[in-house]
């Protein structure tokens, strides 16, 4: 298994003001280094520094507070769509567990996340997500905004960032015991548009390539990862988690990912000789409800399973 370093991963530097102003030298360059990392890797690291060292310790801290509550509190964390509540207690894989509060972005999400899962709700935790659910989704913004520039697509941007409601998802990985399986999750891909990934000092995310080959990213400790989904050319790339046996602490995660609240359709400008169409209009919605049937998971390409021309 290789493993890739931040030099030799793509790094795009979101604190350099001129990459962050559009029609600048920097900012162009940025849109293709974007583009050209999610189409050939399926990923890149975001350098953002809008986490104070504060948030970083409150964010882990309200993570393991939470994981902290009794199974049957977390167990109460369910929404109609798959995939967004609680999971865990799974024999296949012990050491996983996953909560999420959908649309983490609004107060109210957030409110009636905790609402459900203390007492008198949790103003402290209600605070330290919602702050963070914004700052990666302005993250997120940036990005998606950058890969439609780069696609000549930008007059897209705003329908589809007024569109889009946010995840905000918490797995966590206990470390494991003498001789257990270090499996975290399995492989699979994700159905968002883009999912932002930010993870404590405990690495496990491993990325697959587009020759098959496993990397695990190394991404240095409070930074981003910004991980293809389902979004025009890029490769939504197979990852996992896999932890280090050898490590005695609990791997989190906290990850935004993004749901669109409309009908996706491939611009008709991404459309010509060399691209042939592939992909009939879809709602996001129903595509995640297939990604929970036995045929989802079994799905090797999830898209083009659902919705392939
Ligand atoms: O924990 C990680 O690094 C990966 C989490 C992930 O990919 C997911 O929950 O979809
Ligand atoms: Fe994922």
């Amino acid at each position: 298994m290789g493993s890739l370093t931040p030099p030799k991963l793509l790094v795009v530097d979101f604190t350099n003001k001129e990459v962050l102003k559009p029609g600048s030298g920097s900012w162009a360059s940025a849109c293709k280094d974007i583009r050209r990392a999610l189409e050939n890797r399926g990923f890149f690291i975001p350098l953002y520094d809008e986490v104070s060292p504060e948030l970083d310790k409150a964010n882990f801290h309200a993570a393991a507070e939470l994981f902290d509550l009794p199974t049957e509190v977390k167990a109460k964390n369910t929404y109609e769509k798959p995939f967004h509540g609680y999971v865990g207690q799974n024999p296949l894989i012990p050491l996983h567990e996953a909560l999420g509060i959908d649309y983490a972005t609004t107060h109210e999400g957030v409110q009636s996340f905790a609402n459900l899962m203390w007492p008198k709700g949790n103003d402290s935790f209600s605070e330290i997500s919602f702050s963070f659910a914004k700052t990666q989704a302005k993250l997120y913004e940036m990005v998606t905004k950058m890969l439609l520039e780069s696609y000549g697509v930008a007059k897209y941007s705003d329908s589809h960032v007024d569109s889009t409601t946010y995840l905000l998802r918490f797995p966590k990985y206990r470390a494991p015991e003498m001789n257990e399986n270090t499996k975290g999750i399995a492989s699979y891909t994700d159905i968002t548009f883009l999912t932002i990934l930010y993870q404590n000092h405990i690495p496990g995310l491993e990325i697959r390539t587009r020759d098959g080959e496993w990397i695990t990213v190394h991404f240095p400790p409070k930074s981003f990862v910004v991980l293809a989904g389902m979004s025009a050319r890029v490769l939504s790339p197979a990852h996992k988690v896999t932890v280090d046996a050898n490590r005695k602490e609990t791997r989190y995660t906290i990850g935004l990912f993004s749901s669109l609240d409309k009908i996706v359709e491939v611009p008709e400008k991404l459309v010509d000789e060399q691209n042939a169409l592939q992909f009939k209009p879809f709602h996001h919605q129903d595509l995640i409800n297939f990604n929970a049937t036995n045929q989802g998971q079994r799905s090797e390409n999830m898209l083009k399973d659902f919705c392939g021309v």
